[in-house]
């Protein structure tokens, strides 16, 4: 007979404990919904336009809602700052933290555009929806996302414009707030990464944000946006950055550097293999100044709190596309596949690495 592990059943402190955990991970939706809520009835926006902290009773009355409904936001607001949306000092007093800064309407954070689309899609009935969908996702031999099963389209390839403009119109405005945010801080800390070169093509650079941000911190560089022509074909020429309209799997335009951007995250490790090879075509050798940029999610168990986002903005990823998030070895593994000699991850800026590719 196999031998038996020991059981060592939990004392009653570990299971009232667990039990508390229990309902923790069960209701953990409850504070996305408070959030989606704070972000819907435009808190963060109006603490900030009271001076960065309000009362409850400041709140209720530039928010107009009915003064009964006071204690229900304190219950809110409670749960909020518990979880570091507002913070709080004096009983019933909320300020802003740095995630309600990222979601204040019209203020400019130098390069951190307002989040609050990325909260309405992420918390949509879309999305949402999709996830409750994951045990029958398991369950079925099908290739698509739990989101393309339920919904029958792909997000970001134009079928959802077809099916539901409105929620589509939702969702590009989150991708392109959540992929123009923080760029300016790589520019900032990473700028090494730029200097000397003559050229770069932004491969998938959409309306061409990042590379204008990049020819105005380095006038030198000749820079070349390749998107989609259903992209590119609405951009009007700015005679700053010329946009080429193509497939990134059949031709990246030549350059010294090409920068991928929060785009690999998107695809399956085969369809990544595809596109950095494509990119090690368009650039020069090593030795002539050739590499590839790539800013991604990097999966880190030491990340500390950021790990956890790490891994829901992965299971998020499973969800929704057929992509994923990679750690620094599983990143690793696909430049070598795609035929690069190696690479550095120059910097970690929050949960996205900055890697240099070398051809
Ligand atoms: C996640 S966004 C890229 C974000 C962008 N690099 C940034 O950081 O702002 C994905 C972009 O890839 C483009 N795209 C998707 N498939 C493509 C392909 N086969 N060739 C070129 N561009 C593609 C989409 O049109 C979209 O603009």
């Amino acid at each position: 007979m196999a031998a038996q592990a020991q059981l060592t059943v939990p004392t009653d402190a570990e299971l009232l404990q667990a039990q508390a955990d229990l309902w923790r991970h069960s209701l953990y939706y409850m504070t996305s919904m408070a959030f989606q809520c704070a972000v819907k009835l435009g808190i963060p926006t109006t603490i900030h336009r009271l001076g960065g902290a309000a009362s409850l009773p400041d709140l209720v009355t530039a928010l107009s809602l009915p003064p009964a409904k006071l204690p229900y936001l304190r219950r809110i607001m409670r749960l909020l700052a518990t979880s570091g949306v507002f913070a709080t000092t004096d009983v019933d007093v909320y300020r802003l933290t740095p995630i309600s800064f990222l979601l204040l309407d019209g203020v400019d954070l130098d390069g951190h555009p307002s989040q609050t689309s990325v909260v309405l899609a992420a918390t949509s009935r879309h999305c949402v929806e999709a996830a409750l969908g994951l045990t029958d996702w398991f369950r079925k031999d099908v290739a698509g996302s739990p989101f393309e099963d339920l919904h029958g389209v792909t997000l970001f390839d134009g079928s959802m414009a077809e099916a539901e403009p409105e929620i589509d119109a939702v969702f590009n405005e989150a991708l392109a707030a959540h992929d123009n945010s923080g760029f300016l801080a790589v520019l900032r800390e990473c700028g090494t990464l730029f200097q000397g070169l003559h050229s770069l093509t932004d491969c998938c650079g959409g309306d061409g944000t990042t590379a204008r941000a990049i020819v105005e911190a380095f006038p030198q560089i000749k820079c070349t946006v390749l998107d989609l022509p259903r992209v590119i074909d609405t951009i009007p020429a700015d005679g700053v950055v010329n946009y080429v309209a193509g497939d990134m799997f059949n031709l990246v335009p030549p350059a010294q550097a090409v920068l991928v951007k929060l785009v690999l995250h998107h695809w399956s490790d085969e369809d990544c293999v595809k596109i950095l090879a494509q990119c090690k075509k368009a650039i020069p050798s090593r030795e002539d100044g050739g590499k590839v940029i790539v800013i991604d999610i990097v999966v880190d168990s030491s990340s500390g709190p950021t790990h956890e986002a790490e891994l829901l903005m992965d299971v998020g990823m499973m969800v929704l596309t057929n992509g994923r998030q990679r750690d620094e070895s599983d990143w690793g593994e696909i430049f070598t596949k795609a035929g690069f000699t190696g690479y550095n991850l120059v910097k970690k800026l929050g949960a996205r690495g900055v890697f240099e590719v070398y051809p």
